[in-house]
């Protein structure tokens, strides 16, 4: 078949986590591939039935938070961390500069703040997490929801590794002490929303995105081929890709995928829970040498979607993404960190 008659991607494709832990060659053969190529797949062999429960009881608290009124919502509100943690109102969050119409939590690694680094300072994200406490269940939930998340991704990760040909635990130090991120999202219907875009087309600035979309609902599209496809959920799969730390540690072998997700139909919502599983903040993750015949298509790495650098450190990555998302937050506590020119 001539190269430009390749059909062309239309679905993500599947991955099982079990045969990976097995060392099945053909299936980390084809995580390498789906992460070379489209960038995203589904993830299933996890203890898919236990996974479909734990979101099942983090969704329905969840949907409690959400229900409250707005007034009791802001008593957690985000302006009110400097470490970017708790809620974000409707309409508090941009992408590409544009608003995004989604309401959220943010929840980090349980930290207290630090002092003032100016080496690091990606540390004014350290900071206490700030919880609702008239759902008190949602902080169990969502502690046990990143928990199990994490181990998963950390068995991907050196799925990873070996089918790189490194081995298996060439990531982990990076990840002894690390800094993810839970993100409890709710998008409302198109109906009365500000933009057309629930959130607008980026890459993830971490190192691996394990998302649980809430089944039966739709609007996550992944740019495939220069066109938008859909990826619904599926009960009980985390729909995986990874972001722009693993792109930059195989020199663009593996790719940060574009995403974006479009508003819910009228009189629907959506919710939904990316987890992100990154190094520590002072991390980088150790390059990947590959071996030639894969070198030979490492497409060198890329830019962010605002056509800025890639950094290998997750902190100064991290900053960067959380300044310009949350610029309410950037400005009331951080506007020195906006004049640093590796933060623009
Ligand atoms: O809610 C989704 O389906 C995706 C959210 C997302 O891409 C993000 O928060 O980075
Ligand atoms: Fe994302």
């Amino acid at each position: 078949m001539a190269a430009d008659a390749t059909p062309p991607i239309t679905d993500l494709p599947t991955i099982d986590l079990a045969a990976l832990d097995a060392g099945d060659p053909a299936e980390l053969r084809a995580l390498r591939t789906a992460t070379h190529g489209i960038g995203f797949f589904y993830l299933v062999g996890h203890g898919d039935e236990a996974t479909a429960d734990a979101a099942d009881e983090l969704i329905a608290a969840a949907r409690e938070f959400f229900a409250l009124p707005e007034s009791r919502k802001r008593v957690i509100e985000n302006v009110r961390s400097p470490h970017f943690r708790g809620y974000t109102t409707l309409g508090g969050e941009r992408t590409q500069g544009r608003v995004d119409w989604r309401e959220q939590l943010d929840i980090g690694a349980e930290r207290a703040a630090t002092p003032p680094d100016p080496q690091r300072p990606w540390r004014v994200l350290d900071g206490p997490n700030l919880w609702p406490a008239e759902v008190p269940r949602l902080r169990r939930a969502a502690l046990d929801w990143m928990a199990g998340a994490g181990a998963v991704g950390m068995r991907l990760l050196r799925a990873w590794a070996v089918s790189l040909g490194a081995p298996a635990g060439h990531f982990d130090a990076a990840f002894a002490d690390p800094d993810p991120l839970l993100k409890i999202v709710r998008y409302p219907g198109r109906d009365g929303a500000a933009s057309g875009q629930g959130v607008g087309g980026h890459k993830d600035v971490g190192a691996l995105t394990l998302l649980y979309p809430e089944p039966g609902t739709s609007g996550l599209q992944v740019e495939a081929d220069g066109r938008w496809i859909d990826a619904p959920p599926r009960r009980g799969s985390f729909i995986v890709n990874i972001g722009e730390l693993l792109e930059v540690a195989t020199d663009g072998y593996l790719k940060a995928t574009n995403h974006k997700v479009l508003p819910p139909s009228e009189g629907n919502d959506r919710i939904s829970l990316p987890f992100f599983l990154n190094p520590g903040f002072d991390q980088a993750l150790p390059p990947v040498a590959l071996e030639p015949a894969l070198a030979a298509d490492a497409r060198g790495v890329g830019q962010d979607s605002h056509g800025g650098r890639l950094h290998a450190v997750y902190g100064l990555n991290a900053l960067k993404s959380r300044l310009r998302a949350h610029p309410d937050v950037a400005r009331r506590y951080h506007r020195d960190l906006l004049e640093l020119p590796e933060l623009r």
